[in-house]
């Protein structure tokens, strides 16, 4: 097994990506929250507050009715009362975007259940780009099945670039095309007509085309059942929930010719239980997977292939630590149980499952590949998970 001592990446580094993550990002997004949305003064000064907190000053607890309290008493009990810097990037960003939820009232008062990123999310799905992506169904048509899938499983991939937490503070010019690993050879194999759990990221544009890729794994046979794993409640920006599934399938069906066939079709899919929304609560936990709960565990084991969208995703898998890049994708996969599969835009620092050659050329010659969504990968880990046997 990996060592899992690798030291966690924090936000105590000025400069360093996560810092900006709490002394830019974080500033920047509430500007555009309290820009779309007309919160009044007790939300504002929630927002103000947090802000303040989370860069200057120690982590303070949820309220006492908070309806998730037990849980992040347990996920938090080691991190509350010490200063945010301090403190595993994921846990703090993860915590930082549940107490902006607070903030804003999600979960009591008459705020309840307003999505705080929702204008970003119809914006998107409202947007040039997205209707784009819709009309380039249809060019799919003539292409060879090979070809098809090539196109699908790439879309899906870099339309996790398209997520408004990146997008407020990328300086990149856009993607490369440039992926620093590629294992998708070894993914169709596992495709055999048996239950695939797709962990989504994003909304909208990057939802479209995981959409359109569980689309074709049901109407090729290549998966007779998908999963589709969304967030409990809106998280990181973008992150789909079950309400943005829905409205990014009423734009389908409302749309001509591929995507409105797309929609029937996963519609139906969705009646017939071919297609099944599912959820859990650690979706929204600031841990590792490597921490999941049996439950969980038991519903990734049942699936020939897990596949994980997005960079939160993919450091929640690895484990988001200075990992040296050539550690094996296997090993620190190794704890996970069953077979998964990583497509992800290079967003954040961590990174493993590299060859040495493309580990020196890329810090060579591209010095903020990995944080700037230049570069992408596509990881596999074949086998079942150390120490687990499916349907135990
Ligand atoms: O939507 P994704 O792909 O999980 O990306 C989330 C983004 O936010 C981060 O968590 C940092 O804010 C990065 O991991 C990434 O830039």
């Amino acid at each position: 097994m990996s060592d899992i001592s690798a030291p966690p990446i924090t936000c105590a580094e000025p400069g360093s990506f996560p810092w900006g993550v709490f002394h830019e990002r974080h500033p920047a997004l509430i500007r555009r929250i309290e820009q779309a949305l007309p919160y009044g003064p007790a939300e504002r000064r929630a927002l103000a507050e947090l802000l303040r907190e989370s860069r200057h000053d120690l982590v303070a607890t949820l309220p006492p009715d908070a309806p998730d309290l037990a849980l992040w008493q347990v996920w938090g009990k080691e991190h509350f009362g010490r200063p945010w810097p301090s403190l595993p990037f994921l846990w703090s960003e993860s915590y930082f975007y549940r107490r902006l939820l607070e903030a804003t009232g999600y979960f009591t008062g008459a705020w309840q259940g307003v999505d705080p990123f929702a204008p970003f999310k119809r914006a998107e799905l409202a947007g040039d780009a997205f209707a784009a992506d819709l009309a380039a169904l249809d060019a799919r048509e003539s292409l060879t099945e090979a070809e098809r899938e090539h196109a699908l499983l790439t879309t899906a991939l870099w339309g996790n670039l398209a997520d408004l937490g990146f997008t407020i503070t990328a300086t990149a010019s856009g993607p490369t095309g440039a992926l620093a690993a590629d294992d998708s050879a070894a993914l169709w194999p596992l495709l055999d007509g048996g239950l695939v759990h797709v962990v989504a990221d994003n909304a909208a544009r990057e939802l479209l085309a995981d959409l359109a890729l569980i689309d074709h794994l049901l109407a090729s046979g290549r998966a007779g059942e998908v999963g589709l794993m969304v967030k409990p409640h809106p998280y990181y920006v973008s992150d789909a929930t079950a309400t943005d599934v829905l409205a990014c399938l009423a734009r389908l069906t409302a749309g001509s010719g591929e995507a409105a066939r797309v929609g029937a079709r996963l519609t139906q899919a969705l009646r017939d239980g071919r297609l099944r929304l599912w959820t859990h609560p650690f979706a929204c936990a600031p841990l590792p997977y490597r921490d999941m709960p049996d439950d969980l565990r038991r519903e990734f084991a049942a699936a020939k292939v897990t596949v994980m969208k997005g960079d939160l995703n993919y450091r929640r898998l690895a484990g988001d630590r200075h990992w040296p890049p050539t550690t094996p994708f296997a090993e620190v996969t190794g704890y996970f149980p069953g077979p998964v599969a990583a497509l992800r835009t290079v967003k954040s620092d961590v990174v493993t499952g590299l060859t040495p050659q493309t580990a020196t050329t890329l810090d060579a010659q591209t010095p903020t590949w990995r944080t700037a969504g230049t570069h992408a990968l596509i990881q596999v880990r074949t086998g079942t998970g150390a120490g687990f046997s499916r349907g135990s």
